[in-house]
């Protein structure tokens, strides 16, 4: 790393939100540029910048900043260029070079120190001076700031999130308790927290460190889909975290509940212990659902059963009983869970549904946990659905966080609520889903509860059917039978632990045998770039997905979408990039949305009409890189454009391959899959599953007939730890208690 110390002489570029800045500097006699994080600098100050030179292809020769610190100006052109650049409320040219005349070199000690002299100069009375020293003092305050952050080892661009957090507070709140970072700022978490503790000095024994530190174990938790922690093993975790005594953390715990910032709940073998948000969300699905599954005007059976045999004469279907089960429940019942596998019927239950409840003169309204769901919903029924989020009005604001404009207060205006993939759905957001709708409605739970079970928290669609509370009906009989599709068969097989059947003549489910990681990876990649398009004309950028179990390894996410980029999008001197760490995205890359942001917006291309949110899962292409404006263009569903900021870029990933858990509520026309060994937690049978469900036209398995068959025996589900079945059985015995009273 080099040091180089130079005076900032003009500001090419800044970045508002991130403070990637790029800007010309005077270097001894020469003049250079220099880019990377540096917010606030302003034109005059000293700068002394350390990193490294680099050649960018475009613009030559440029000083890469990884840190900086800057001084106030201290010759007299420098505070005059300093000073007329317009950093200083109610200072310009003139006023620059009328107060540098005065007060030459003092100019900036009069303005800190003694503002009233300012009045001095003509045309500057008492309340514009005061206005000159406060603008003047928080310059100096950021660049104290930063000085302050940067000597603690935070990067400048995690700076900038925290200055506009705690703005002239950042010193003194961090200074008691660095830790507050980590639960107020998104993307900081308990590790730098407690890095700038260490370097701050911060006793490790600290109490409020022990409690950071233990609420950062049970967040980690619900990251893997936890509702709660044992309380042995959540002390066992902090300890080995936070290297502290047991007798440390269990006190923390006693006083994180006092706060109730978490809650105990005693189990037969250990306490259960919840952060806050995941104990109200728990509670509250389990009372609500008792109370709608208990709440609702009856339909009239006998009459409703007369009529679904019209609609079937009508559309010439007959239901299976199963399926006439799901229809007439569905209105009889407060809730109804419909499971089944993939051909099962549930659309056209649903279908069946929507009709019943439309002539009782019900108000239904449709919903799915993604966009993607939502659209296929949408298609299937003839009907708008949108996502829960859309339905329940979400919002984002930067003093409130997520918040739900429908809730209890201000329910849904709907009779009945019909919800597809309902696997997919957390237990947070059946929590909000929930409290958007008031008793007596009806709720309609849609979904196969073999597929993969949500990303976030929570076990909720198997805990309710497990919990024998909520009426359950199993479709099991596959319509969808194919004679010329063996997708459907298969996943039906794999899902009762059946080897598929594979290569059939003129069939849509293959297997590529191959040895090793190297010749698995090398026949996917054939596959894709050379094979599939030839001999099917699949087009290998919009038709084939990969799916891969495991992000690491030759035939993991990463290698593969290293490799297909190579083949399928090489570089190119008109082909712009961007790298972020390890990845390269480039002009034409396939991309894929990572997390939901419900508030970015997207322009249509044609029309131009707005909107926002993009999804996890969303898959696009990049349509543009600007190097100038540092932000990038990803095309979404052919004609929604979005445009990223460099500083956003973590919440995109190259989506040549993608892992099945990704792949959840997506269906591609084909997909590609190397088959490996791996940890028995990861290849297991509900994975293949939902690898296989989500291809419509073809499915290429590449590897070993015997991984195949372990990943098959292997019915091992991951544990969970929920409590959402106990409780919906709790709250029945608690009623039929009070009944009995
Ligand atoms: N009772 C029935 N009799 C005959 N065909 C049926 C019946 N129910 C459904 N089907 C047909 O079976 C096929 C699959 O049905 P449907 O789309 O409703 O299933 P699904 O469970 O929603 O499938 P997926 O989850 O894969 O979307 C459709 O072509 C549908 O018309």
């Amino acid at each position: 790393m080099q040091e180089i110390e130079c005076r900032a002489e003009n500001i090419v570029y800044t970045n508002e939100a991130n403070g990637f800045t790029v800007l010309e500097a005077r270097w001894g006699k020469k003049i250079m540029t220099a880019v990377g994080y540096m917010p606030y600098v302003a034109v005059g100050e000293q700068l002394l910048l350390r990193g490294q030179w680099v050649l960018h292809p475009d613009y030559g020769q440029q000083f890469k900043v990884e840190s900086y610190e800057s001084y106030k100006p201290t010759d007299l052109k420098g505070i005059e260029r300093y000073l007329a650049s317009g950093m200083i409320a109610g200072i310009g040219p003139s006023t620059a070079k009328k107060l540098v005349q005065h007060f030459g070199e003092k100019t900036l000690d009069v303005m800190q120190c003694d503002p009233d002299r300012l009045t001095e100069i003509e045309g500057i009375g008492k309340s514009k001076a005061e206005k000159i020293a406060a603008s003047f003092a928080k310059q100096a305050e950021l660049r104290q700031v930063m000085v302050f952050l940067q000597s603690h080892g935070i990067t400048p661009s995690y700076a900038v999130k925290i200055y506009n957090q705690y703005g002239t507070e950042t010193q003194r709140v961090l200074s008691e308790n660095p830790y507050r970072m980590a639960e107020d700022i998104y993307g900081i978490g308990f590790k730098t927290a407690d890095r700038m503790a260490q370097s701050l000095g911060i006793d490790r024994m600290s109490p409020y460190r022990v409690a950071c530190g233990t609420k950062y174990v049970l967040s980690q938790a619900s990251n893997e889909g936890h509702t709660f922690l044992p309380r042995s093993l959540l002390i066992e975790k902090a300890v080995a975290l936070l290297e502290v005594d047991n007798d440390m953390v269990s006190s923390a715990l006693t006083a994180l509940a006092i706060s109730r910032d978490i809650f105990f709940e005693p189990d037969q073998e250990d306490t259960r212990v919840y952060l806050a948000p995941f104990y109200y969300a728990e509670t509250g699905v389990a009372a609500k659902l008792y109370s709608l599954a208990s709440g609702v005007d009856v339909c009239d059976a006998a009459g409703l059963e007369e009529r679904l045999k019209a609609i079937q004469k009508e559309q010439g279907i007959i239901l299976a009983e199963q399926q006439r089960k799901a229809v007439i429940t569905a209105l009889t019942e407060g809730i109804v869970v419909i499971t089944g596998g993939p051909g099962t019927g549930k659309t056209t239950a649903i279908n069946c549904i929507i009709r019943l409840m439309m002539e009782q003169g019900l108000k239904v309204v449709l919903t799915a946990p993604t966009g993607r769901a939502a659209k296929r919903m949408t298609q299937a029924t003839g009907y708008d659905a949108m996502t829960i989020h859309r339905l329940l009005e979400y919002t984002f604001s930067e003093d409130e966080g997520d918040s739900f404009q429908r809730n209890e207060k201000k329910p849904l205006e709907c009779d009945a609520v019909i919800v597809d993939e309902v696997s997919m759905v957390d237990i947070i957001l059946m929590h909000n889903l929930l409290k958007a709708m008031r008793s007596g409605m009806r709720l309609v739970l849609v979904g196969d509860a073999d597929q993969l079970p949500s990303v976030g928290p929570g076990n909720v669609l198997r805990d309710i059917i497990g919990s024998d509370i909520i009426p359950v009906v199993k479709l099991e009989q596959v319509f969808r039978q194919a004679s010329h599709s063996m997708i459907v068969t298969n996943a039906h097989r794999i899902n009762h632990g059946q080897m598929p059947y594979i290569n059939v003549k003129d069939g849509d489910f293959f297997m590529e045998v191959k040895e090793g990681q190297n010749q698995i990876m090398q026949t996917v990649i054939q596959l894709c770039t050379q094979r599939l398009p030839s001999y099917y004309g699949y087009d290998p950028l919009k038709d084939i997905q990969v799916l891969s179990p495991m992000k690491k390894g030759v035939a993991g996410v990463w290698n593969l979408n290293a490799q297909l980029q190579q083949r399928l999008n090489p570089p190119a001197p008109h082909k712009p990039e961007r790298s972020v760490g390890e990845i390269i995205f480039r002009l034409g890359d396939r991309v894929m949305q990572i997390k939901n942001d419900y508030n970015v917006l997207w322009q249509k291309r044609e029309g131009g009409e707005e909107g926002q949110g993009v999804f996890n899962g969303d898959v696009g292409y990049i349509a543009h890189i600007n190097d100038e404006e540092q932000c990038l263009t990803v095309l979404f569903d052919d004609d929604k454009e979005v445009v990223y900021d460099f500083g956003q870029l973590d919440e995109l990933q190259l989506a040549y391959a993608i892992s099945v858990h990704k792949s959840q509520g997506s269906e591609f026309p084909v997909v590609v899959m190397p088959i490996v060994s791996g940890p028995p937690m990861l290849m297991a049978r509900n994975l293949l599953y939902t690898a296989v469900t989500r291809a419509k036209e073809l499915v290429v398995l590449v590897g070993r007939s015997e991984h195949l068959r372990s990943m098959i025996n292997n019915d091992f589900v991951v544990q969970r730890y929920s409590g959402l079945k106990e409780r919906l059985c709790a709250v029945k015995a608690a009623v039929a208690a009070a009944e009995r009273l």
